[in-house]
């Protein structure tokens, strides 16, 4: 018996994307299945952010709820850590109800909030200004906020860039715990390989630029292959070496 593609929650398939008159991805034909684990990989300036926004833009459109963890975070430094998730979940209440929440949290919140941030190690943080955390705690109140939104998807622009290697799989760990389906920018190669199904790897030399020049299930990849998206680093690891 043959087993069934599960249809795509989503195709892109556009002649190009960009920004103005800037054309930063060409041919674009992706589809996500429910239940895959893309990493996003690429070079600085690739398109990875720029592939995320077209994404969510286009889920959006199918109404297919996702929740968003941005690269800039987002966050409002003046106000506390638990009023900064609890944001995730804003268009879900009432206008009176954010409002006095923001005032007096509801216990309710306040213990669903807390729950969310013992894993990821902020519960002690709860009511510290945002201002007054490290780059690796504001980076975890923005992923705490992206899993209070509660959806099945995840998309995340380089969620764990702030944070060490073991720290950044206990954290793509907890998002996919939480999450079936994910895609996921990312600067770290091997966790694209040990934590995800499938790797789309953008291009960013003069004649790679702007193309998805790898769309493969992770366990075909070693990270060697992976390099060459990398040329930059490839040059200057061999004339480190010479
Ligand atoms: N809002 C914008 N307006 C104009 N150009 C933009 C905008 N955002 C990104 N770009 C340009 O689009 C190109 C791709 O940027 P993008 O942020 O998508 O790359 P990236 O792979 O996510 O980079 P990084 O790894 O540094 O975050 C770059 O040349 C960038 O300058």
């Amino acid at each position: 018996m043959t087993q069934e593609t599960p249809s795509p929650l989503l195709h892109l398939s556009q002649d190009h994307l960009g920004h103005g008159a800037e054309v930063v991805l060409r041919d674009l034909d992706i589809r996500l299945l429910p239940g895959e684990r893309i990493a996003l990989l690429g070079a600085s300036g690739a398109g990875k952010s720029t592939l995320l926004e077209a994404l969510r833009a286009a889920l959006q459109q199918r109404d297919v709820a996702a929740a968003w963890c941005p690269q800039r975070q987002g966050l409002v430094p003046q106000l506390s850590v638990y009023h900064n998730i609890f944001m995730g979940r804003l268009d879900q209440h009432s206008r009176l109800t954010n409002l006095l929440n923001l005032l007096r949290p509801k216990p309710a919140h306040w213990q669903t909030v807390a729950a969310l941030c013992e894993p990821l190690g902020i519960a002690g943080l709860m009511e510290r200004s945002v201002e007054a955390l490290s780059g690796g705690q504001r980076q975890r109140v923005a992923i705490a906020r992206a899993l209070y939104q509660g959806h099945d998807l995840f998309l995340g622009d380089e969620p764990v860039a702030s944070v060490d290697p073991h720290q950044a799989s206990q954290l793509i760990q907890l998002i996919h715990a939480r999450h079936a389906t994910s895609v996921v920018a990312l600067h770290q190669r091997e966790l694209a390989l040990t934590h995800f199904t499938r790797v789309i790897g953008l291009g960013k030399q003069a004649d790679d630029q702007g193309r998805v020049l790898l769309d493969v299930a992770t366990d075909r990849l070693t990270p060697g292959d992976l390099d060459f998206l990398y040329p930059a680093a490839a040059t200057r690891e061999s004339s480190d070496v010479s």
